[in-house]
């Protein structure tokens, strides 16, 4: 019999939790698993590493740290205006994001979502105006950023070693954060092997990697099917509860009554 609940929830009571609430965690958890008809052991990983990761993440949580983290300004755009040549794509841009907040960035096609994003990234420099964010920044981009020929833990490795993270913690990690979107990447495949939406998830999980406090999201969910962009939703939610900011470009406008700031770039440039 599969006895990884409880070694779970047996880590979880070694870490410091409640036995209750150790225990409502192992039942959730192996649910979960359940869902997608997987072995929690090859969905979540080895037990004691993902109860490490999640008591690591409810800690983040706990409302102390929330209270002390939520209300720092995270991201502060005055006057930003971008132009290409004597096109003006951007004018006069505004925006500040607390700890704590999402906001989205919306307008027609060409309207200059993207440029904003990579000015908030510091990617591209604004032909005027002011931008201040804190350090620790995760970019996602509309598409790319990833080798179509390393597999996924060779993502993990790479970007952890750009972050300063050991390999076996990165890999963990990714691991961790891929199955939060239901993802369990497959070893020695590569990534050009992968679905879009997957590859859009390997994307995310590569911006969160080294723990982020500002998020910066360029649409991310393209390809996702309607499970995954319910599971991106809800992550969204967990870093913003977390005390975590986030910028999310998205044409989707139903979404927006989840958000903190609208920031409407209105038509094209
Ligand atoms: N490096 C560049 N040089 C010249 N023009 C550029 C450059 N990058 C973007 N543009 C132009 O700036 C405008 C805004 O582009 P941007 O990609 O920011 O729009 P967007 O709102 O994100 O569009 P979409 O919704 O289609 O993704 C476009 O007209 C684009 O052609």
């Amino acid at each position: 019999m599969n006895d990884w609940p409880h070694r779970f929830e047996t880590e979880l009571v070694r870490l410091g939790l409640q036995p209750e609430r150790a225990h409502r965690l192992s039942v959730e958890t192996a649910a979960q698993a359940g869902e997608h008809a997987a072995d929690p052991d090859h969905f979540f990983g080895p037990a004691h590493l993902y109860a490490r990761h999640l008591v690591a993440e409810l800690r983040v949580s706990t409302f102390e740290e929330k209270r002390a983290e939520a209300g720092r300004v995270m991201l502060r755009l005055a006057g930003v205006t971008k132009r290409y040549r004597r096109r003006t794509v951007l004018a006069g841009v505004d925006l500040t994001v607390r700890g704590g907040e999402v906001a989205a960035i919306v307008g027609a096609n060409g309207c200059g979502k993207s440029t904003l994003l990579r000015i908030c990234a510091g990617l591209t420099a604004p032909t005027s105006g002011t931008v201040q964010r804190i350090r620790r920044v995760g970019f996602v981009p509309q598409d790319g950023g990833t080798a179509g020929w390393l597999t996924a833990d060779e993502h993990f490795t790479l970007f952890g070693a750009a972050a300063g993270i050991a390999p076996r913690k990165a890999r963990s990690t990714g691991a961790h954060l891929a199955s939060l979107l239901a993802w369990r990447p497959t070893a020695a495949q590569p990534v050009q092997e992968l679905s879009g939406g997957t590859r859009q998830k390997l994307n995310l999980v590569l911006g969160e990697l080294h723990g982020p406090d500002l998020l910066l999201l360029d649409e991310p969910y393209q390809g996702f099917d309607q499970g995954s962009y319910l599971d991106f939703w809800r992550q969204v939610h967990v870093w913003r509860d977390a005390g975590r900011a986030v910028v999310v470009v998205t044409h989707l406008l139903h979404e927006l009554q989840h958000v903190d700031h609208v920031l409407d770039l209105g038509g094209a440039a």
